[in-house]
């Protein structure tokens, strides 16, 4: 049985029809039907190259689909008609906004069409359904990651959160950042595992773009699932406690041995959440005083990370990479600009162009000194004094969570100044103080 009624919002009928006439048929995984769900798994991870899992595995490792929406094509005419040629699998997630407030997103991952069968429009069915299906459950936005930058653009989707990998020398980054009160306490990881939700939950109120994490997947992260207990051994947790004792922050991490000089060893930081600046710079701090270390590698961290301001010399904080990581598609406008706080008082019109019929139309948005926000469509002229701006759907949704500045849109010829100036107005009220970034996959 589906545990939720979003599972059940099925595929439109036009899109199954569509598929239909080329011998496909499209439709939703039957839950109950353990023989369709096990298929419909292996068909995924294969669409990402991943080991065909034993039978013993596919309980396990199907465990976070029960609470998704799974869709799939099959066709009958395969040589194995009974495993799907596609899969898609969405679901409900909070997507954390500016201003430490949040909007409901609906989460679209598994997006999988067989080697055989690519390059005929099935991967556009799937994505037109499931932007309907969100449509259809309310949700304002649509939001994904990518293994190609180059797939979800023609649907609306734009990068609004972006990361950073880290390569941090650990003798030149001699920590000269506060030194707070309270405790590093080396964990054992099982224990840590229970507390870790809440402190994650209270982490990342002020970060725009991160979404819900689910239990699989923290089990994953402290090597408890049967595919990653194999790497339970090298994995280090510690958490820090503030004065009084609460739990504020925890880092996990392997230590790798490079060659014979056991003066150099590697540590790869898996996640450091901290809930408060006193547990950041705890955690940094303990990580950075480590012996027998050279380097320090970290990834899906800020574009932004007050650590490089924390050690002696800057440049022994090295940035490997940048990239876009969380993909939103705005879906409803004035619900959207509703569910995030805002840097400044303002107005701002925008004429919003979707070439998808989705989201275009002109808006007002009315922000107050609180924070607070009000958008709705605007019928007539823009009002005097408003700022007005003209831009895309893709570009509306990269500027939502403050990570994209209007300036640098409009230098780069994606969105238009209809007044003068408007493109800094729109900075000043949209800005987030904190760089959105997504820590994980989905
Ligand atoms: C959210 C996620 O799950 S991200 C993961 C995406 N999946 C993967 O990377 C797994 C490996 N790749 C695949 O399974 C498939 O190649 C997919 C899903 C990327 C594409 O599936 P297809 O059925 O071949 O795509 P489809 O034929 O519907 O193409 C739709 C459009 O995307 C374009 N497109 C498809 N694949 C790519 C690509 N890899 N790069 C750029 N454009 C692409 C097509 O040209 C087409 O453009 P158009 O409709 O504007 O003319």
């Amino acid at each position: 049985m589906p545990r939720h009624p979003f599972q059940s919002v099925p595929v439109p009928a036009h899109q199954a029809a569509a598929l239909a006439e080329r011998g496909l048929r499209f439709g939703l995984v039957d839950l109950d039907d353990e023989a369709q769900c096990a298929a419909w798994l292996r068909a995924d991870l294969r669409g990402f190259y991943g080991d065909d899992p034993d039978d013993g595995e596919i309980a396990d490792r199907f465990t976070p689909f029960r609470d998704s929406r799974l869709a799939a094509v099959w066709d009958d005419s395969a040589a194995d008609p009974a495993t799907p040629v596609a899969t898609v699998s969405s679901w409900p997630t909070r997507l954390t906004t500016p201003g430490e407030r949040d909007v409901e997103a609906w989460a679209i991952s598994s997006v999988t069409v067989a080697p055989t069968h690519r390059r005929r429009g099935i991967a556009r069915g799937l994505l037109e359904a499931e932007l309907a299906a969100a449509r259809a459950h309310g949700a304002p936005f649509a939001v994904l990651t990518v293994s190609e930058a180059t797939i979800y653009g023609r649907f609306g989707f734009s990068p609004a959160a972006f990361t950073a990998s880290l390569a941090i020398e650990q003798r030149r980054a001699t920590w000269t950042g506060p030194v707070p009160d309270g405790r590093v306490h080396l964990v054992e990881r099982t224990a840590l595992r229970q507390q870790a939700p809440d402190i994650e939950r209270r982490a990342r109120r002020g970060v725009p773009g991160e979404i819900d994490r689910w239990p699989r997947l923290w089990d994953r992260m402290f090597a408890l699932t049967a595919d990653s207990k194999k790497d339970a051994g090298s994995l280090r947790a510690v958490r820090f406690d503030d004065a009084d004792g609460e739990p504020q922050g925890f880092a996990l991490y392997r230590v790798a041995e490079q060659g014979s000089d056991f003066t150099k060893h590697r540590v790869t930081v898996t996640e450091l959440i901290a809930a408060t600046p006193d547990a950041y710079a705890a955690l940094w701090r303990y990580l950075l005083d480590l012996d027998l270390v050279s380097e320090i590698t970290v990834d899906l961290r800020s574009v932004d990370e007050p650590l490089r301001w924390q050690v002696a010399d800057a440049r022994a904080v090295r940035t490997t990479d940048v990239t876009d990581h969380l993909w939103a598609r705005i879906l409803d406008v004035p619900a959207a600009f509703a569910a995030r706080g805002y840097a400044a008082e303002g107005s701002l019109v925008l004429d919003v162009d979707d070439p998808d019929g989705i989201a275009g139309g002109r808006y007002l948005l009315t922000t107050d000194a609180d924070g607070a926000g009000e958008c709705v469509p605007l019928d007539g002229d823009a009002p005097a004094g408003a700022a007005h701006l003209a831009l895309d759907a893709r570009a509306l949704g990269s500027l939502y969570l403050g990570g994209v500045s209007a300036s640098t849109f409009a230098a780069a010829g994606r969105i238009t100044e209809q007044s003068p100036g408007a493109a800094v107005a729109a900075d000043a009220v949209l800005r987030s103080p904190i760089a959105p970034r997504l820590s994980i996959w989905f």
